[in-house]
């Protein structure tokens, strides 16, 4: 356990010029590559998957991380099932997920032609005008240069694409130049997820609110409505049964912090070995508990910054 002695101010994550965030989802016909796709780009600089589902219905599979955007690809489960008819599939596909994300990626592959089911999608997609569409021409390593180039012309003449761009999941193949494009076509705003990291967003709440509860144990006099706390980063241990978990503890002032902290850091070790126990009960798995404390003033203050960063929900 450890505790800084720097004054973070909580505007600095949440305000940055420029950044995008926001969800796409791929579509396409089965076998086209959309899973090892996804599953490609949240291997890459993600984090955790999750396969419960959000409050929108959405089910997030990963987070691609930069250093401008946060991209949140969102699975579309009823595209998994082939046994469903793919008109059925892609009726409630328009009614719920494309309409709720910011950019779409429509999945070709380029090794094989272009057949009625891709031209059934472009249609439907031609249809809702309101969220962008990628065009992506996966699996390029499976066909020569001429075959791609041949593909990526018919992929153009199937639609108006916001963006055309080939990929391979498998090589690794302009991955990062994919994560670009979907990002370039984000609204502005601001990171929606912890950095480096995602949980379920309930569960992460719910393990804020024990160290909370633990922090505040004996001193909630004191420091009735100081104390927020932040889930900095969730991350099961593959190799055993542990999660690590990284909190900070937010007060307003260096005052306050000396009493959480408590004589040589105390107190602190008492807020963590009972929050401890009580996250692992929750999570139903051992837990590494790392606690920082940190002064942020004033930042009750800003109700923007406090429902953006979820402390609303604590004070
Ligand atoms: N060579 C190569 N094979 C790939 C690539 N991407 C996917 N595949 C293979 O193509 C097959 C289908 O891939 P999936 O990712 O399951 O396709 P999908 O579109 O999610 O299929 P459904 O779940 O049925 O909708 C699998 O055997 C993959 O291993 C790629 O970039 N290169």
């Amino acid at each position: 356990m450890d505790d800084l002695d720097t004054t973070t101010p909580l505007s600095a994550p949440t305000q940055q010029e420029g950044f995008r965030s926001g969800f796409v989802c791929f579509i396409g016909r089965p076998n086209v590559g959309k899973s090892t796709l996804m599953n490609a780009l949240v291997g890459r600089k993600v984090a955790i998957t999750s396969d419960r589902p959000q409050t929108t219905r959405r089910t997030i599979r990963g987070i691609v991380h930069r250093e401008n955007a946060q991209l949140i690809i969102v699975d579309t489960p009823g595209l998994h099932k082939p046994r469903t008819l793919l008109g059925e599939r892609l009726d409630s596909l328009v009614r719920s997920t494309l309409v709720e994300v910011d950019v779409i990626g429509f999945c070709i592959p380029a090794d094989e032609p272009i057949g009625r089911g891709d031209t059934y999608i472009a249609r439907e997609l031609a249809q809702q005008k309101e969220t962008p569409v990628v065009a992506i021409v996966t699996k390029t390593d499976k066909a020569r240069r001429a075959q791609i180039a041949q593909q990526l012309v018919a992929v153009s003449e199937l639609g108006d694409w916001a963006d055309i761009v080939p990929v391979s999941a498998a090589s690794g193949f302009q991955l990062d130049e994919l994560v670009d494009v979907l990002c370039s076509h984000l609204p502005e705003g601001p990171p929606l997820y912890p950095d480096g990291d995602l949980t379920d967003e309930p569960e992460e709440i719910l393990v804020a609110e024990l160290v909370r509860e633990a922090a505040l144990a004996g001193v909630r006099e004191e420091l009735p409505h100081s104390i927020a706390v932040v889930v900095d980063e969730m991350v099961p241990r593959e190799d055993r049964d542990l999660i690590e978990i990284y909190a900070s503890l937010y007060v307003e002032r260096p005052s306050q912090k000396a009493i959480v902290i408590g004589t040589k850091g105390s107190r602190l070790r008492e807020v963590g070995t009972r929050a401890r126990r009580q996250i692992e009960a929750l999570l139903g798995s051992r837990v590494y508990l790392d606690l920082r404390v940190r002064v942020a003033k004033d930042w009750q203050s800003d109700p923007k910054q406090l429902r953006r960063l979820g402390f609303d929900q604590q004070v």
